[in-house]
C-alpha cells in the first residue's frame, strides 16, 4: 500500500524535498502540499504532479505522514489549524519536523498526545538527491516508524541518525545552514575574480566548476580534505600564499564562530518557542 505524505508548508525546503521524493519515484498523487500561497501550490503541482491545497482547514488530511515545513515562528498556529482539520480523520499521522529550533517537547504540546513526532534537519541540495539530513527519534518511536522516516528522507540524499536531540542544533549549523556558507564563498570568489579582471560570466563558470570538482573529489577520491588540500599546495607556490592569508585571518576560527552562532540561534529560538508554548498552555488552563 502506498504511503501518503502531506507537507504543512510548501516553501523552499518543502519544494526541495518534494523534488527529491519525485526524483526517487514517489508518486505525485501520494504527495499533498498545503501552502497558503496559490502560486507556490500551482508551481509545485505543475512541476511535480502533486496534489495541493491553499487552506489547512480544507485540505484532505487522510495521510500517513505530515512533514512540518513552515517557519518556526508560525508553526504553532499552523499546527493548531491542522489539528482542528485532523479532527475529522480517524488515524493520527506520523509527524516529521524539519523546523530549526523547535524541540520535540514543544512540538508535543502543539501536536497533542496522539501524534508522534520525529525531528529532522535536511538541506536544500535534497532537490537533486544530494541532500544531507540529520534525524532524531525519541526511544518511544517504533522501529517501523523510524524506518518510514528513514525511507522518506533517504530520497533526499544521505541520512545521519543521532542519539540525542541536542545534536540536531549542531546539524543545523553544519549541514542545514551549510549550503549557504558554500554559496557565500562562491559569491566572494566570483566577485574577487571579477574585480581582478575576469568577465563575470567566466569567473562564475570557473568558480562553480571548481566547487563542484572539489566537492566530488572530497566525496569520491577516498582522500580526506586535508590530503586533497596538500596535493594542490606546491611548496613556495601560489596556493600556499592564499592559504597563509586565510590562516592569518584565522579562517578556522571564523568558520567555528559562524557555526556556533547558528547553533546558538537555534537554542534561542527553542527557548522563545518553549516560553510561547508555556504561555499558551497557561492561558488555556485559565479559561
Ligand atoms: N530553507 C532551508 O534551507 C531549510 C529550512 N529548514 C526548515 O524548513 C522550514 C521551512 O523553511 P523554508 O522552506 O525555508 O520556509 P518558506 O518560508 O520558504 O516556506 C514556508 C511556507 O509555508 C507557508 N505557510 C506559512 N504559514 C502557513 C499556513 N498557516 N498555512 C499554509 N501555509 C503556510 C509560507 O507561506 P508565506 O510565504 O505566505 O508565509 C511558505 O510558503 C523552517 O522551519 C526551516 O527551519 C530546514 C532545513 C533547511
Ligand atoms: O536559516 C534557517 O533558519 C533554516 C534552517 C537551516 C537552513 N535554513
Amino acid at each position: 500500500m502506498s504511503t501518503r505524505i502531506a507537507f504543512l508548508g510548501g516553501g523552499n525546503m518543502a519544494a526541495s524535498l518534494v523534488a527529491g521524493l519525485r526524483q526517487a519515484g514517489w508518486a505525485g498523487t501520494d504527495i499533498l502540499v498545503v501552502d497558503r500561497n496559490p502560486d507556490k501550490c500551482d508551481a509545485l503541482a505543475a512541476r511535480h504532479g502533486v496534489t495541493t491545497a491553499t487552506s489547512i482547514a480544507e485540505a484532505d488530511w487522510r495521510v500517513d505522514v505530515v512533514m512540518l515545513a513552515v517557519k518556526p515562528q508560525v508553526m504553532a498556529g499552523a499546527i493548531a489549524e491542522m489539528r482542528t482539520a485532523l479532527g475529522r480523520t480517524s488515524r493520527a499521522p506520523l509527524a516529521i519536523s524539519i523546523a530549526a529550533g523547535i524541540p520535540l517537547r514543544v512540538l508535543a504540546t502543539w501536536l497533542g498526545d496522539d501524534i508522534e513526532c520525529i525531528r529532522t534537519m535536511p538541506n536544500t541540495p535534497s532537490q537533486l538527491g544530494v541532500g544531507a539530513t540529520g534525524l532524531y527519534a525519541p526511544p518511544s518511536i517504533s522501529a517501523d516508524r523510524r524506518d518510514l522516516a528513514d525511507r522518506i528522507m533517504a530520497t533526499a540524499g544521505i541520512n545521519v541518525w543521532v542519539e540525542q536531540e541536542a545534536d540536531i542544533d549542531t546539524i543545523i549549523a553544519t549541514s542545514g545552514s551549510g549550503p549557504a556558507y558554500y554559496f557565500a564563498f562562491m559569491e566572494a570568489m566570483i566577485d574577487a575574480a571579477t574585480d581582478m579582471g575576469l568577465a563575470r560570466d567566466s569567473a562564475r563558470q570557473l568558480v562553480l566548476q571548481t566547487a563542484l570538482g572539489a566537492a566530488r573529489m572530497a566525496v569520491e577520491s577516498g582522500d580526506d580534505p586535508a590530503t586533497l588540500r596538500e596535493k594542490v599546495t606546491s611548496k613556495g607556490g601560489t596556493t600556499a600564499e592564499a592559504l597563509a592569508y586565510f590562516n592569518n585571518a584565522d579562517l578556522a576560527a571564523t568558520v567555528a564562530g559562524a557555526m556556533q552562532a547558528a547553533a546558538d540561534r537555534a537554542s534561542v529560538l527553542a527557548q522563545e518557542l518553549a516560553e510561547q508554548a508555556a504561555d499558551t498552555h497557561n492561558t488555556n488552563d485559565d479559561r
